[in-house]
């Protein structure tokens, strides 16, 4: 098991940068998601890892091993990285157990050993039963652990998933998420997952990249991308919560209730302002306390275990907040603010 380095990576199409001065380092055995919104350059950076693209810039370096550089660019078949798909890509005539097997073939595995690794792979993603079926027969989920099987057959050190879940409904996202976390427990390999979707990210990794215009915005466990986003882009990208404009205040820090009460109070459009991240489990409604804000209701939404509120400050500036009840539109109310996040303004 090795580390894994991007170091300064770029990629340009006809000259437009589409990734740039990547730096990166994943330990053995993270499970790592690269995550932002669509065209930020997600999946060029997976093809780079896996050897499909080459770099216009950097290194990539895998324990002692250079893998791409501007002078250096080690073929996918050498590199033994596991790929795995949203299309899964299976091969519509081989049955389960062939498709599992078919890396085993193109290294020339002898057959003892090609059925011993596929009849583990099968095991570890609970498809014994159906190896001798065809993809056809099979529903969405099975033909993606059937993938997830074929991955793992070479016995890799890094998996490479591109939004492996993104073909399939709500319901089987949550039990496939439950398949990778199984997964990564069991192989301790890296995992490299390319996903759009925040909760997913939130969910499976160790570790979240999170890109945007090609660009590495910030880097950290889910817990320290949702406590202390960095700027008010990846407030508004991560989890749910208010941005608002405030008195000026110094960036990347947390700001308490009081204060913020007063740095809102304060705030006017012709001064120099900041933005805070306020969490909605943050705001408390309260009555007859001197020191809380007074808001309206500006709209109330059922969401199955609480109502989504979403609050009108005086200066008209929104705010969601939860609820165990509901709440008459246009109604006052008086909240205590519990702590907020001050953010770097987008550069
Ligand atoms: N082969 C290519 N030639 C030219 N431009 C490309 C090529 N591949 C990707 N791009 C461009 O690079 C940018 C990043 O694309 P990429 O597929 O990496 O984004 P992504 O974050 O994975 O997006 P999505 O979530 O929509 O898949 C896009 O603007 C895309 O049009």
């Amino acid at each position: 098991m090795a580390r894994l380095i991007l170091d300064g990576v770029e990629k340009s199409f006809h000259g437009a940068p589409v990734v740039k001065g990547l730096n990166l380092t994943i330990e053995p055995g993270e499970f790592v998601a690269l995550l932002g919104p669509s065209g930020c350059g997600k999946s060029t950076i997976l093809r780079m890892l896996a050897g499909f693209e080459n770099v216009s810039g950097g290194q990539i370096i895998h324990g002692d091993d250079c893998l791409s550089s501007s002078t250096r660019h080690v073929p996918t078949e050498e590199r033994n990285f596991g790929m795995v798909f949203q299309s899964y890509a299976l091969w519509p005539h081989m049955t389960v157990k062939e498709n599992v097997g078919y890396p085993l073939k193109v290294q020339k595995t002898p057959v003892a050993e090609r059925n011993k690794r596929i009849k583990d792979a099968l095991e570890i993603v609970q498809l014994e039963e159906y190896a001798d079926r065809l993809p056809a027969q099979l529903s969405g989920g099975q033909r993606q652990r059937v993938a997830l099987a074929r991955s793992l057959v070479t016995e890799p050190d890094v998996v490479l998933f591109d939004e492996p879940l993104a073909n399939l409904d709500r319901h089987l996202r949550a039990t496939m998420e439950e398949t990778f976390r199984a997964f990564h427990k069991r192989t301790g390999a890296t995992m490299v997952y390319v996903t759009h979707d925040q909760s997913e990210a939130m969910s499976l990794a160790d570790k979240i990249a999170v890109l945007n215009k090609g660009q590495l915005v910030q880097w950290g466990t889910p817990q320290e991308l949702y406590a202390r986003p960095r700027n008010t882009w990846l407030a508004n990208f991560i989890g749910r919560g208010s941005v608002l404009s405030v008195a000026a205040v110094a960036p990347s820090q947390y700001v308490s209730g009081t204060n913020l009460t007063e740095l809102i109070c304060q705030h006017s459009p012709d001064k120099a302002a900041s933005s805070v991240l306020v969490r909605p489990q943050d705001i408390h409604f309260v009555s007859a306390d001197d020191s809380a804000l007074i808001v309206s209701v500006h709209s109330c939404i059922f969401r199955g275990e609480r109502y989504d509120i979403e609050l009108t400050l005086k200066d008209g500036q929104r705010l969601l907040a939860y609820s165990d009840v509901p709440m008459t539109l246009e109604s006052l109310h008086q909240v205590r603010l519990g702590q907020a996040w001050s953010l770097e303004s987008e550069s």
